[in-house]
Formats: structure tokens, C-alpha cells, sequence
């Protein structure tokens, strides 16, 4: 017979929001991430980012992952060809595009070969982000996987800032993973803010469980508060 103390609750699968730890560089971390509950940990292959890992090295920390425990290959910008064959030598590897990606240039590189893929909508800080239009580009990038949402900084992402969630439409015809500037301390409400916006809701995180100060070192504390978080988001939200 199973039990569970009168407090414990059930968290339908529904509302199990799935995470991602992204810009490793290091074995510990990787290991660190999967212990803490990371369903997903992405590696930056663009050169001029301070976590940036060659393609052998991402493939060498991604060969760590169990089952299930997805490995994310982040492009900015980057050749077709390339994206190909980086994908390719990384086992199960889904690709998150970071740059200014068309709808075609996704396409080519993951779509053609049935890839999944996310496309990150980097949406202006403050009261600019009214401007960005998320329906119209969930529609333009309706093949990929999921839309993330993200802070518009300057070296395209990992900045740690977050953008203003509640100007987001009400309806999104997508899934979406938030995303920019997330911490043990703000995912809960920004789990709460988007949840019910959207046909379902990851988060993604990077500069909020690093050593501050050091990027691309990841610090096994706050991993482990980051994941807590998001499943105290899940209770309450499943509570409702
Ligand atoms: O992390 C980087 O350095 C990076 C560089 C260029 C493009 C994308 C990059 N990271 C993308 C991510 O998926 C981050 O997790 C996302 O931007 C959130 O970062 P943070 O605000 O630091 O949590």
C-alpha cells in the first residue's frame, strides 16, 4: 500500500512544469543539474558567449545525460551546414535558435530533418515589450517545438534580466518556455503569470543558478532552490 503524509499532494502531469538549465561548461554542473531535477540542459555554440563550448566539448558533457534528460545545442545565427552536423553529433540533441533565424533558416536546419527545435522570441525590456507582436510570431515560427521567451539583450541572451510578463497576450496558440533573468525567487510568480496563457509552460534558466560573477559556472545550491521553486509553483497552481 502506498501512503503519503496528510500534507503531501499529488501534482497532476499536467501541471509538472519541465525545466532548463542552460550554459554548462562543466562535468560537476551537468551532474549537478540532473540530480537537481533539470529535464533539459542546454549548451551555447556561439563563439562570442562567455559560456560558449565547441561542438566537442558540448557533445562530451551532453554524453553524461540519462534517459530522458534532454541535451539543447543553441545557435546564433549560425550556417545551415553547420547546424546540421552539430546536431548530429550529439545524441538526441534538440537545437534552440538565439539570432535572427527566419522561419526558412530554422526549417533547413532542423525542420526538413524532423528535429525538434525551439526559436527564441527576444522580447524588449520595460514598457516596450507592448510592441512585440508573440502572436504573429508564434504564427511565423509555428513549426518549432516551443517559442522561448526571452529578455532583448545585447549579445543575444544569458543576460539575467527579465521582461515585463504581464504584457504578454492572454492567448498563445504555442507552447512556451519563459525565460530571461528567472531565480529561485521570481520563477513562481512568473510561472503563475504565464501558465494560463498558453497551451503549456517550461522554464528556462542561466544566469540565475550560476556563481555570481562567474558565467558559465553553475552553482549546485541554487540549481537545487531553482527546481524547489518551480515545484512549489506547481502545487500552487494545482491547488487552484
Ligand atoms: O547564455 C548565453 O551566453 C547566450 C548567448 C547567446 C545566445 C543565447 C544565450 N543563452 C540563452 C539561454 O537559453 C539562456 O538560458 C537565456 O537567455 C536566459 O538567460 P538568463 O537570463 O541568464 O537566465
Amino acid at each position: 500500500m502506498i501512503t503519503t503524509s496528510p500534507s503531501a499532494q499529488l501534482v497532476s502531469p499536467a501541471s509538472r512544469t519541465r525545466i532548463k538549465m542552460c550554459g554548462f561548461t562543466r562535468e560537476r554542473d551537468v551532474d549537478a543539474a540532473v540530480a537537481a531535477g533539470a529535464d533539459a540542459v542546454g549548451f551555447v555554440l556561439y563563439a562570442k558567449s562567455p559560456r560558449y563550448v565547441p561542438l566537442e566539448r558540448a557533445a562530451e558533457l551532453a554524453r553524461r545525460l540519462p534517459p530522458f534528460v534532454t541535451p539543447v545545442l543553441l545557435f546564433v545565427n549560425e550556417d545551415t551546414a553547420k547546424i546540421r552536423a552539430a546536431c548530429a553529433g550529439v545524441t538526441g540533441a534538440i537545437a534552440q535558435f538565439h539570432g535572427d533565424e527566419s522561419p526558412q533558416d530554422c526549417w533547413a536546419a532542423c525542420g526538413s530533418e524532423a528535429r525538434p527545435y525551439l526559436r527564441a522570441a527576444r522580447i524588449p525590456l520595460g514598457d516596450a515589450g507592448r510592441g512585440f507582436d508573440l502572436l504573429k510570431f508564434a504564427q511565423d515560427y509555428s513549426q518549432a517545438q516551443a517559442i522561448l521567451l526571452d529578455a532583448h539583450i545585447d549579445g543575444f541572451g544569458g543576460g539575467g534580466q527579465t521582461f515585463t510578463w504581464s504584457l504578454l497576450p492572454p492567448n498563445v496558440d504555442a507552447h512556451l518556455v519563459l525565460s530571461g533573468g528567472l531565480t529561485a525567487a521570481n520563477v513562481i510568480d512568473g510561472i503563475r503569470a504565464l501558465r494560463p496563457r498558453c497551451k503549456s509552460l517550461a522554464v528556462d534558466v542561466s544566469s540565475g543558478i550560476e556563481v555570481p560573477g562567474h558565467k558559465g559556472i553553475k552553482d549546485a545550491d541554487r540549481m537545487s532552490e531553482f527546481v524547489t521553486a518551480v515545484r512549489q509553483a506547481d502545487q500552487l497552481l494545482c491547488n487552484k
